[in-house]
C-alpha cells in the first residue's frame, strides 16, 4: 500500500466526511494559487443527462490517440464501418492547439453508494480532465472546445454509414414523434464510379464543395444555407446514382420524400422540420409522383397559378391538399430555412412536363442533364467494370485494333444509357477485356443499325402515307373536274345547311 493511500485511509478512519472535504478543498485552493495551470472536468454524465462534450472529446482524441497513445481502447459503433481509438482508463494524452499545449487525462473511478436517480447510473464514474495554462485560457478555451465539437462531428460523419430516411407513413409520427423511418444507407456509388463527362463531374463536385464550405458566405450574403439541383434525363442515365454519389461525397444523410404519401402542405412542413442539417432531401420522378393540375385554366383568374396536388382529386379543397406553392415553400420559402446545410434534389425523366414555376431561374440552382453514354463516360465504365487503364483507353497502345476508335464513332449515335452499357460489361466481365470491348462494339453497332433501319422504315412509311394522300387528292380533284355540277350542289347543300344552322341559332 502506498503512503498516500495509507494517509487517506487514516483520514477516512479518524475524521468525519465534512472535515475531510474541507481539508481537501483547502489543499486544492492552495495548490491552485501556486499552479500555473487550470483544470476542467468533463464528466460522462452531467446530472442525469449524457454530456455531449464527453462523447465529443472521446471521438476527438481518437483521431490523435491513434498516432500517439501506447495503450488505447477500441470501439465500433452500431452501423459504423470504422473503429475508434480512445484513451484507456487513467491514461494521458498531450494535444496542441494554436501553439498551446492541452493535456487530457481520462479519469475513471468507482461510483460510491448509488444516489437516487430516475434511471440506473453506470458503476463507474468517467470523465476527462483538461489541463491548460492559465494564461492560455482566455485565448483558446472556447475556440478549442468548438474545434473539438466540429472535429468530432466530422469524424462521426465519416465513420458512420449514411442513413436513408423515408416517409412511408405519410405525415404520421411514430411513438418518438418522428415522421421519418430510417435504414442504413450503403449505396456504393461515388463520383469515381459515376460515368459522365469528367468536366461536368468536376463542376458538380466543385459546386458541392463550395456549398459544404460556404457557411460564412451564406451568412455574409444573407442567404439560406441550402442548394437545389434538378437532375433530368432518360431512365438509366444515373440520376439516382448521382444522388448516392453526392451523399457519399459530402457524408450527408438522404431524406427520400415520397410526395404521394404527403397529403397536405402542413404535413410537408412537419416533414421538413424533422430533417437534420447536412442532409439531401430528394424528390424522385417529380413529374410522376404528383398529379399536375393547371387550375388557372379551369378556375377564375383570382385563383393562384398552376398547382400540384398530391393524392387528391381536382375537386378537393385547396386547404386539404398539397399545392405547388406548398412544395415551393418547402424548398424555397421561409420554411426551407429551419435548419441549415440542406440540399434539395429533384429528378425527372421529362423536364418538359414540369411546371415553369419549378424551373424558373433561382429556384433550382443547377439543372443537370444526365445524358446518354458519351465516349468519356464509356471510358470510365470500361475502367471500372473490365479493368482497362488510362493508357489503354488513350488508344495509343500497340494491341489496339481500332475497336476503341470505332466505339468512339458509334457511341453517340447508338444513344445507349450508361445502365445498358454496364449491363453488357457485367455480362462480359470474366472475359478478356479486349473481347468485352469487341462485344460492346457489336452491341452498339447493332443498335445503330436498328435505329437506321427503324428510321428508314419510318421514312418509307411516311413516304407511302404521303403518296397515298397525294393519290387521294388527285383522285378527288379528278372527280371534281369530271362532275362540276355535283361539286356545286355539294357546296350549295353545305351553304344551305350552314344557313339553316344560322337560322336555328
Ligand atoms: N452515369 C452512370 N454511371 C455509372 N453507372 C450508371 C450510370 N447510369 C446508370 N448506371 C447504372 O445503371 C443503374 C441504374 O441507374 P440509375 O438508377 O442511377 O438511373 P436513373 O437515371 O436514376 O434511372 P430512372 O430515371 O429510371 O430512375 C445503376 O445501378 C448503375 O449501376
Ligand atoms: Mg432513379
Amino acid at each position: 500500500m502506498g503512503v498516500f493511500a495509507f494517509c487517506q485511509s487514516i483520514l477516512h478512519a479518524v475524521f468525519p466526511p465534512e472535515i475531510r472535504f474541507a481539508v481537501a478543498k483547502l489543499f486544492n485552493r492552495l495548490f491552485n494559487c501556486f499552479s500555473s495551470y487550470c483544470y476542467f472536468d468533463i464528466t460522462e454524465i452531467d446530472g442525469v443527462n449524457t454530456n455531449e462534450l464527453y462523447n465529443a472529446v472521446q471521438v476527438y482524441l481518437s483521431s490523435s490517440a491513434s498516432v500517439a497513445g501506447s495503450r488505447l481502447s477500441l470501439t465500433r459503433a452500431l452501423n459504423s464501418s470504422a473503429f475508434t481509438f480512445g484513451l484507456s482508463n487513467n491514461d494521458r494524452l498531450v494535444d496542441t492547439f494554436r501553439g498551446s499545449t492541452a493535456t487530457w487525462e481520462h479519469v475513471v473511478t468507482q461510483r460510491q453508494a448509488q444516489t437516487f436517480s430516475w434511471r440506473p447510473l453506470p458503476d463507474e464514474k468517467r470523465g476527462f480532465t483538461l489541463r491548460i495554462k492559465k494564461k492560455d485560457k482566455p485565448l483558446i478555451l472556447h475556440a478549442y472546445l468548438d474545434h473539438i465539437m466540429d472535429t468530432a462531428n466530422d469524424i462521426r460523419r465519416r465513420n458512420q454509414d449514411r442513413l436513408l430516411y423515408t416517409n412511408s407513413r405519410g405525415g404520421a409520427m411514430d411513438s418518438r414523434g418522428h415522421p421519418w423511418e430510417s435504414v442504413p444507407f450503403k449505396h456504393p456509388s461515388t463520383f469515381d464510379t459515376l460515368a459522365m463527362d469528367p468536366s461536368k463531374k468536376e463542376e458538380i463536385m466543385a459546386d458541392l464543395r463550395d456549398f459544404a464550405e460556404g457557411n460564412t458566405f451564406y451568412q455574409k450574403t444573407g442567404r439560406a444555407w441550402k442548394r437545389g439541383y434538378l437532375l433530368y434525363g432518360p431512365p438509366g442515365t444515373g440520376k439516382s446514382s448521382m444522388i448516392a454519389a453526392m451523399a457519399n461525397y459530402l457524408g450527408y444523410d438522404i431524406y427520400d420524400l415520397e410526395l404521394t404519401e404527403v397529403h397536405t402542405n402542413s404535413e410537408l412542413r412537419k416533414l421538413l422540420m424533422k430533417t437534420t442539417s447536412k442532409s439531401i432531401i430528394v424528390i424522385e420522378d417529380i413529374d410522376c409522383s404528383i398529379n399536375l393540375t393547371n387550375r388557372s385554366s379551369k378556375k377564375p383568374s383570382s385563383e393562384p397559378p398552376s398547382e400540384f396536388r398530391a393524392g387528391a382529386g381536382p375537386d378537393d379543397s385547396t386547404a386539404k391538399s398539397m399545392t405547388l406553392s406548398g412544395l415551393l415553400n418547402f424548398t424555397d420559402g421561409l420554411w426551407s430555412c429551419c435548419g441549415s446545410e440542406r440540399i434539395f434534389v429533384f429528378t425527372t425523366n421529362r423536364i418538359e412536363k414540369l411546371d415553369p414555376a419549378l424551373l424558373r431561374s433561382g429556384r433550382m440552382d443547377m439543372h443537370i442533364f444526365m445524358s446518354y453514354c458519351s465516349f468519356p463516360a464509356l471510358k470510365i465504365l470500361m475502367k471500372n467494370y473490365v479493368g482497362f487503364d488510362d493508357g489503354e483507353l488513350d488508344g495509343e497502345q500497340e494491341e489496339d485494333d481500332g475497336s476503341l476508335k470505332q466505339l468512339e464513332q458509334v457511341i453517340d449515335e447508338a444513344e445507349i444509357t450508361p445502365a445498358d452499357v454496364s449491363e453488357v460489361l457485367i455480362k462480359n466481365r470474366r472475359r478478356e477485356k479486349r473481347d468485352a470491348m469487341k462485344e460492346l462494339l457489336e452491341v452498339l453497332k447493332s443498335r445503330v443499325e436498328k435505329k437506321i433501319a427503324g428510321s428508314a422504315s419510318a421514312a418509307a412509311r411516311k413516304k407511302s402515307l404521303n403518296e397515298e394522300l397525294e393519290e387521294e387528292e388527285e383522285e378527288q380533284e379528278k372527280r371534281a373536274l369530271e362532275s362540276p355540277k355535283d361539286g356545286g350542289e355539294a357546296m350549295d347543300t353545305c351553304n344551305g345547311k350552314g344557313a339553316e344552322k344560322g337560322e336555328e341559332n
